[in-house]
């Protein structure tokens, strides 16, 4: 027997296996985007099935039956997975034109604002009530995307979200940050010395500490957004009651501004998220979130640190939040530069996998370069 007649004959073999599968791969992608513009899922059980026993029909030798479905079977799951990676990549560079988008609050609050900032194009926008219902609506799939408030830059994080995204196991698809400028708004005629009652939403009184505490006379009542107390001191219609609102808010409602740019901090910025249900990948992205918990052990958090550093890593943030049931023991929220193909970031997720007691990726997003 001639090794090297039989090694040529599979090179030429082979040669052929590439240009069919590579074809075949080709095919799988025109697929996927006809999938994807009609809504139809990639996975199609009986598609596959059909694929199968069709081509063990052709097989003459009967003893590899079993290996040429293994064959098939391992065709058609990378043949998904590219499927699923361009769907993906086309998919990220489209989020800001989601079809239906939703947020918390009313007409003229931050996350509007934020909303309308980030998406250029959309069908529909929806409002809840609370962030917990924008999650909600995220998971039912009534909407793509749910914009939230997650940090400012003067109070600092935004609890809530932190801990619903771990709690609905949704992924951060992007980032936007605005200026938020807080102005004692009234209806018209309303002046700062008749002022008897101000309403807003907890963090609007706390951004305007200063302000507030040099009228330490007038009472404070909160409401769940800052839009909504604008358009109820609109419908109260008395003189005597103020909002602490957005400019947009403002404009929405028909109010006028008694006292402009109330909050303490003039630089005072908010950064908001946009979640969603699936991951997304671009070569664009170019921030990761994670959450982790360290073991209760000296030096547990040290080590996670030091892994950033020697993989060479900037670590933008990190928060902790406590676990619930777990006295003293804390999640990790940490915002890291980086994108998932970089070996340096794989190398670091894969510890972080292995070493900590609790691990979740979040997501791998385009920062927003107003953020520094
Ligand atoms: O025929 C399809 O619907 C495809 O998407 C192609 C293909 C394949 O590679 O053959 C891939 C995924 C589906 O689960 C079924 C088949």
């Amino acid at each position: 027997m001639d090794l090297n007649k039989l090694r040529n004959e599979i090179d030429e073999i082979d040669k052929k296996i590439v240009e069919l599968i590579e074809r075949r791969y080709e095919i799988a992608i025109d697929i996927a985007k006809y999938k994807e513009k009609n809504n139809i899922p990639i996975y199609n059980e009986i598609r596959e099935k059909e694929v199968i026993n069709k081509n063990l029909k052709y097989i003459e030798n009967k003893e590899f039956m079993n290996e040429v479905k293994k064959t098939f079977i391992n065709i058609m799951e990378l043949s998904k997975d590219i499927q699923k990676r361009v769907i993906k990549i086309k998919k990220n560079l489209n989020v800001k034109e989601a079809k239906k988008i939703g947020f918390q609050g009313s007409e003229g609050s931050f996350s509007h604002e934020a909303l309308l900032k980030y998406f250029k194009n959309y069908e529909e926008i929806k409002k809840y009530p609370s962030f917990e219902e924008v999650f909600k609506a995220i998971n039912k799939r009534d909407i793509e995307y749910g914009i939230v408030p997650i940090d400012n830059s003067s109070t600092g994080e935004i609890t809530d979200t932190y801990d619903l995204i771990r709690k609905y196991g949704l992924y951060i698809v992007g980032e936007i940050a605005i200026k938020i400028e807080q102005n004692l708004l009234g209806i018209s005629g309303a002046k700062l010395e008749n002022i008897k009652e101000i309403y807003s939403h907890p963090q609007g009184f706390q951004q305007s500490r200063e302000f507030l505490d040099e009228h330490k006379d007038i009472k404070l009542v909160s409401f769940p957004n800052t839009a909504l107390s604008a358009q109820y001191i609109k419908e109260q219609n008395d003189k005597s009651k103020g909002a602490i609102a957005s400019i947009r808010a403002k404009e929405e409602y028909g109010l006028e501004i008694i006292v402009p740019s109330i909050n303490s901090n003039k630089n005072n910025y908010t950064r908001f998220v946009i979640v969603g249900e699936n991951f997304e990948k671009s070569i664009e992205n170019n921030k990761i979130s994670i959450i982790v918990s360290t073991p209760h052990k000296t030096g547990g958090l040290y080590k996670f640190i030091k892994k950033f550093a020697d993989n060479n890593l900037n670590m933008l943030s990190i928060k902790s939040r406590p676990i619930q049931d777990r006295p003293w023991e804390y999640f990790f929220y940490i915002d890291f530069e980086g994108n998932l193909e970089d070996e340096n970031v794989k190398d670091t997720l894969e510890y972080f996998k292995k070493e900590s007691g609790y691990f979740k990726f979040l997501g791998n997003y385009k920062k927003d370069d107003n953020i520094l």
